[in-house]
Formats: C-alpha cells, sequence, structure tokens
C-alpha cells in the first residue's frame, strides 16, 4: 500500500484492472483472483523490494568450500535476501519499483526458489510451506482494499518508506492513510 501511495501512477493501473476485471459495483470475489495479472505483479515487486523475512538462515551438515571459502560444520550462514534482490548485476534499475518487470518475465517472479535472485519465501527442502495461502490472502485482502475504497495520504504528510531492518522487515514508520468510500451501495461493506 505504501508502495502504491507514493506511485499513484501504479495506484491506477491497478484499480483499472479490478474495473475491468471485477466489474464497478461488485465486490472483488475469489474467482476474480487469478485474473488479476497486474496486482500480482505489484505483490512480486512489493517482496522484491521489500521482503517480508530478509535473511534466511541455514547451516550445512559438513564442512563445505565454495569459492576461496570454507564454511565449517554447523555454522549459521545467513543468506541476505534483501541485496540479492536489490542487486544490478540480476535487476535493471533495482531500486526502482517497477512491477512490469515481471510481466516481462513471468518465470522470475517463481516463488519456489528456482531463481536465486528471488527468493522471498527461501528455497529448497526448508522453503516457506505457507506460500499459496500467503498470496492469497495478501492478494484477496488488498484487491478489496484498492477496489472498495480510495486511498491517500493525510494532507501536508509526506511518506516514509523506510524500513527497520530486523528478523521480519516493518516500516520505521508506520503508514498512515485514508479511504473514501467507492461504491455506491453501503450494502458492499457490511
Ligand atoms: C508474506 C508471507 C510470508 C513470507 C514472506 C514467508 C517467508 C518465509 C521464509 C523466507 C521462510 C524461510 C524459508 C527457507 O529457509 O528457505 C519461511 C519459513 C516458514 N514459513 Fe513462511 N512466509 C510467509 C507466510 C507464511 C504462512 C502464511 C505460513 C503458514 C501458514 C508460513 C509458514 C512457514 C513455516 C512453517 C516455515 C518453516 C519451514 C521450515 O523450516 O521447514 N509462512 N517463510
Amino acid at each position: 500500500m505504501a508502495e502504491l501511495l507514493q506511485h499513484p501512477e501504479i495506484m491506477q493501473k491497478a484499480c483499472k484492472e479490478l474495473g475491468e476485471v471485477v466489474g464497478k459495483d461488485n465486490i472483488v470475489e475469489k474467482f476474480h483472483i487469478p485474473k488479476l495479472h497486474y496486482l500480482d505483479a505489484i505483490l512480486k515487486e512489493t517482496f522484491r523490494l521489500h521482503p517480508p523475512a530478509p535473511l534466511v538462515p541455514r547451516s550445512p551438515c559438513t564442512t563445505q568450500t565454495i569459492s576461496e571459502y570454507t564454511i565449517p560444520k554447523g555454522s549459521r550462514v545467513l543468506f541476505n535476501v534483501w541485496a540479492m534482490q536489490r542487486d544490478p548485476e540480476a535487476w535493471e534499475k533495482p531500486l526502482e519499483f517497477q512491477p512490469e518487470r515481471f510481466l516481462l518475465d513471468a518465470g522470475r517472479g517463481d516463488f519456489k526458489g528456482n531463481n536465486y535472485s528471488f527468493l522471498p519465501f527461501g528455497s529448497g527442502r526448508r522453503i516457506c510451506p505457507g506460500i499459496s495461502l500467503a498470496e492469497k490472502m495478501i492478494l484477496d485482502i488488498v484487491s478489496t482494499l484498492l477496489h472498495s475504497f480510495e486511498w491517500n495520504i493525510p494532507h501536508g504528510t509526506t511518506l516514509d518508506l523506510s524500513e527497520r531492518f530486523g528478523f521480519v522487515t516493518k516500516m520505521q514508520e508506520p503508514l498512515i492513510a485514508i479511504p473514501i468510500a467507492k461504491y455506491y451501495s453501503s450494502e458492499h461493506y457490511q
């Protein structure tokens, strides 16, 4: 939501897609979600720039040598997914919020951990088992928020997208956004 408020043109495109797929005075339902390709690209771009779990831990069960590094058995290794997903060698204009990059190359947004420059849910045998639940819930919630309300930040304020680094990434300052009802009928909000 913060990135969308920062990029009104992207928010507008997402709302246009919702208007076409869901219809102006209908509520979002489960069968609409797989048709929301642009919103899905927004979710992937958000996970790329702001992975909720920025460090993925591993511990080798035997001593391993990778390039000139020896990693002793049992040591704690943290994969910095946050940095990997902003690597300029893997991503064009890595610091820009551009959902289109996932529309042009759908394989890049694979959550299964096969693409080592995009690992928001980890990879391998300890990969997150909640991927499909998380993806469905977030798309369900964000699509409903966008389709039901127009969003603005409070007058005279600016958005601060800086993050608090930790086990789970959070915004440094909580997002404050003001909803304005979009539907004519109040039934939709009950
Ligand atoms: C935005 C949503 C979520 C994100 C970004 C996320 C991310 C992650 C990541 C990065 C890992 C570590 C994977 C690895 O070590 O390779 C993980 C592990 C795990 N996640 Fe999630 N997760 C999310 C939601 C969920 C949900 C909804 C559930 C359960 C309903 C869940 C259950 C788990 C469990 C049980 C593990 C540990 C798996 C293991 O160690 O074998 N996660 N998650």
